[in-house]
């Protein structure tokens, strides 16, 4: 974040001081900053009420009224300002269904979920935290403000939150967060898949993921998921966590930080689309997962079937993979098993024999001259056009053919040679459809 966008917030700061009212940074900003780290957004609270605040800014969204949120624009960033708060009653273990405007700070954070989220900064850069943040982040600890119970059952999603603070910013949770956690997971059920897996998504891309993923074990609190999961991660105990799993946070990529673990639940690229679905995975999120498995699922398949190992039938193996399933998750899967190559199943005729391809599928994968059918130097309508045959079923797998024997370097990846190679299967294809 630009040091143009604190002093920004400093100044809206002191225009809501000088209209009288009080007004801190808090939440997120307060803590990362604290611990200096990077920061992504500003929150406020203030004594203002909403209108007031609007009163005073010329550009302003009214996000959320009812809970008196205001975003306030100053040029193209949005800074929530938040009317000092309680929250009466929550709904469904997910949102408070009433709140009441306050006029006290230390009762606005005493409504927040862990002590290192209800701090609050004024805009010199004074701490007000009544409940120990500072204190509980020296010693490792993190802690819910007030009864952990109450937290929880307050707000489901807490609890995932709780384990991503946790395992991010590694801290032990304290023991009463960790009970008041244990004693509702059940209550995950109301929440949304989509907020599910948004935190899981957080927690997977940040740091010590590893961490995350034993306390999610320990917790049991996947089994209470909304829609119900069928996947081996659910039912892991800490002790069941596979070994190759402790090296995921060694993965930069958060793509290929799911496709180990998808990779370790011995996923098929069926259920990765099932589950995957569940888990409100974007489309091309999941497409690319199930790329990836059917990449590794059949690299397997052949290389088990393969008595001797040779290197000119897995250049091919490989090349072929790359045609049929795609060059990218060729790339994932070096990317990932490069980094993680205690991750890769023991294969039949022995483990060893995956080295080949860390070693070499770069380099195959470089010296393809072509990779998918749209880097023929020929299209379906000159190769149709040419043998003077109407365009049909045939000429996808004719192009299929083309691609896959151009890309193992037999036919050179020119019209000609690729007319003539055609040719010369006319006959193959003559009786098909
Ligand atoms: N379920 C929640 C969500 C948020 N908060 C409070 O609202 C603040 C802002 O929430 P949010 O922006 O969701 O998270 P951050 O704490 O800012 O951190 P991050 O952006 O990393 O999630 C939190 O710090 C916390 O004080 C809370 O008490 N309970």
């Amino acid at each position: 974040m630009s040091q143009g966008m604190i002093r920004d917030g400093k100044a809206l700061l002191k225009k809501l001081e000088d209209a009288g009212h009080e007004a801190y940074f808090v939440g997120g900003y307060v803590r990362d900053s604290y611990l200096k780290r990077g920061i992504k957004d500003i929150d406020i609270a203030t004594s203002a009420l909403p209108e007031q605040v609007m009163e005073l800014f010329d550009s302003c969204i009214p996000t959320g009224l009812h809970h008196g949120t205001v975003t306030v624009m100053i040029g193209s960033v949005g800074f929530e300002v938040t009317t000092f708060r309680k929250e009466s009653e929550y709904e469904a273990h997910r949102r408070p269904s009433g709140v009441e405007f306050i006029r006290s700070l230390e009762e606005d954070l005493r409504r927040r979920d862990f002590t290192m989220n209800a701090m609050a900064m004024d805009r010199k850069g004074r701490i007000r935290d009544p409940f120990g943040g500072r204190k509980d982040l020296e010693q490792g600890i993190l802690r819910c403000v007030g009864d952990p119970e109450l937290r929880f059952r307050e707000d489901a999603l807490r609890m995932l939150r709780c384990i991503r603070f946790a395992s991010h910013y590694d801290l032990e949770v304290e023991e009463a967060t960790w009970s008041g956690l244990q004693g509702n997971i059940r209550l995950l059920q109301h929440v949304a898949m989509e907020r599910v897996r948004a935190e899981l998504e957080r927690l997977v891309a940040g740091d010590h993921p590893y961490r995350g993923l034993r306390l999610i074990a320990d917790s049991r609190l996947l089994r209470h998921t909304k829609v119900k999961l069928q996947l081996p991660w659910v039912h892991w105990t800490v002790q069941e966590l596979p070994d190759a799993l402790a090296s995921i946070g060694g993965l930069p990529n958060p793509a290929h930080r799911w496709m180990l673990l998808a990779h370790l639940m011995s996923l098929s690229p069926q259920s990765a689309v099932e589950e995957g679905g569940k888990l409100t995975f974007s489309g091309k999120q999941i497409a690319r997962m199930s790329r990836f498995l059917s990449f590794s699922q059949r690299l397997r398949e052949q290389l088990d079937a393969m008595r001797e190992l040779d290197p000119l039938s897995c250049a091919l193996i490989w090349k072929e993979n790359v045609v049929t399933i795609g060059s990218e998750c060729a790339q994932d899967w070096l990317d990932v098993f490069g980094v993680v190559p205690a991750a890769l199943p023991s294969t039949d005729n022995g483990g060893g024999r995956w080295t080949i391809f860390l070693e070499r599928g770069r380099m195959w994968l470089q010296e393809m001259p072509v990779r998918k059918a749209a880097d023929l130097a020929l299209n379906g309508q000159q190769l149709a056009a040419h043998l003077k045959r109407e365009p049909g079923p045939w000429l996808g797998r004719a192009l299929m053919k083309l691609t896959l024997e151009a890309a193992a370097g037999h036919v050179p990846n020119n019209r000609k040679d690729l007319l003539v190679f055609a040719e010369s299967l006319t006959r193959e294809w003559k009786n098909d459809a």
